[in-house]
């Protein structure tokens, strides 16, 4: 800036871009004595320092609160920029085995957490529509806090994990609907849950409708998945729907590989996709094996379509280097 224009602008005692901003452009003139083209200058070299860059809606609404729920290793965070967004759908999908559960439990873990370790001060809902709970595994990776996170026993030594975690079961549609509008609303309204996990929803619309069934399969998984992304917005929980799938054959008779099966009224309500794929590879640490799984984000309007090989260990789903 010119020295004279800026000693003006200091005698008149306008010390930031904030000052200059609030005064109208005449009373500006008055008080420095500068010209109306010096004045207009002034203004337009504070307002582009002072403007941020532009953001996207979904910016602005992550920025707004704790946006993340970390999945409980860095590796994976830094993929997803934090974690699983809050006030948003997620599906996982990939072949049985994959390690889409186990996922899944490691969050049920994560949520509990306070929210500058990464977790939201919660607990979870699990439902359960096809296996049953895993409950020997969610119990393991509780025990395992402690390794973990040896900087905070303090704290894991006083969070009941296993009892912030609510599990249901939905062996049908008509159930999971009564689940979603009664029971899980109750338990968020009393603040016990943050983390909604769905395991699997692929399953119950393939067992309920036939291929002629397309026009009411379609009616009820629109209402399904506006149900849940209306959840995850009005409490700003994290929704987390799992879905296996099967290989999809190609016209030559290999593999395509995997691919959701719900249709595109069903991914209009996802806001991030990421994709779990078991390798034939398999790796090793600390005396104890994996097979090797990738883990990509195929769509998010957030970040960036990478992947990252991933292994399951007892301690859980961790990011490989
Ligand atoms: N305690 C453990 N220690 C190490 N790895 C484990 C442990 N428990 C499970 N795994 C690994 O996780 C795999 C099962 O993962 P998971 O149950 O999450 O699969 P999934 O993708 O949910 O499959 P499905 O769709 O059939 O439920 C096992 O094959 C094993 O490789």
């Amino acid at each position: 800036m010119d020295p004279q224009v800026q000693s003006a602008l200091s005698s008149a005692g306008l010390q930031t871009y904030k000052d200059l901003l609030m005064v109208p452009v005449t009373d500006l003139m008055k008080v420095t004595g500068l010209s109306f083209k010096q004045v207009e200058q002034v203004l337009t070299n504070a307002a582009s320092a002072w403007r941020s860059p532009p953001l996207t809606a979904l910016q602005m609404k992550l920025s707004l609160s704790v946006h993340c729920l970390s999945l409980g290793c860095p590796l994976m965070d830094e993929l997803l920029k934090g974690g699983l967004p809050v006030g948003g759908v997620t599906e996982l999908y990939g072949q049985s085995g994959a390690g889409k559960t186990q996922i899944a439990l490691q969050l049920c873990v994560s949520v509990q957490y306070p929210q500058d370790q990464g977790g939201l001060d919660s607990g979870a809902v699990f439902i359960c529509t096809e296996d049953s709970f895993p409950v020997k595994r969610l119990q393991q990776l509780i025990g395992e806090q402690h390794r973990l996170r040896p900087q905070l026993t303090a704290l894991t030594s006083q969070i009941n994990f296993s009892d912030n975690v609510y599990i249901e079961h939905a062996a049908d549609l008509a159930s999971l609907r009564l689940c979603l509008s009664q029971r899980v609303p109750l338990l968020v309204a009393r603040g016990l849950v943050r983390l909604l996990v769905l395991d699997s929803i692929a399953a119950l619309f393939r067992s309920e409708f036939q291929a002629s069934d397309w026009m009411e399969r379609n009616k009820q998984l629109i209402s399904f998945s506006s149900k849940i992304k209306d959840l995850s917005q009005q409490f700003n929980l994290v929704v987390l729907c799992i879905n296996q799938v099967t290989d999809v054959m190609d016209q030559s008779g290999g593999s395509s590989g995997p691919s959701p099966s719900l249709g595109l009224c069903w991914s209009n309500s996802v806001m991030v996709r990421l994709r779990l794929t078991r390798l034939p590879q398999w790796v090793s640490e600390g005396g104890q094996h994996s097979a090797l799984r990738r883990l990509e984000v195929e769509f998010s309007p957030h970040l960036p379509p990478h992947s990252l090989p991933v292994a399951v260990w007892r301690g859980g789903v961790r990011g490989l280097q």
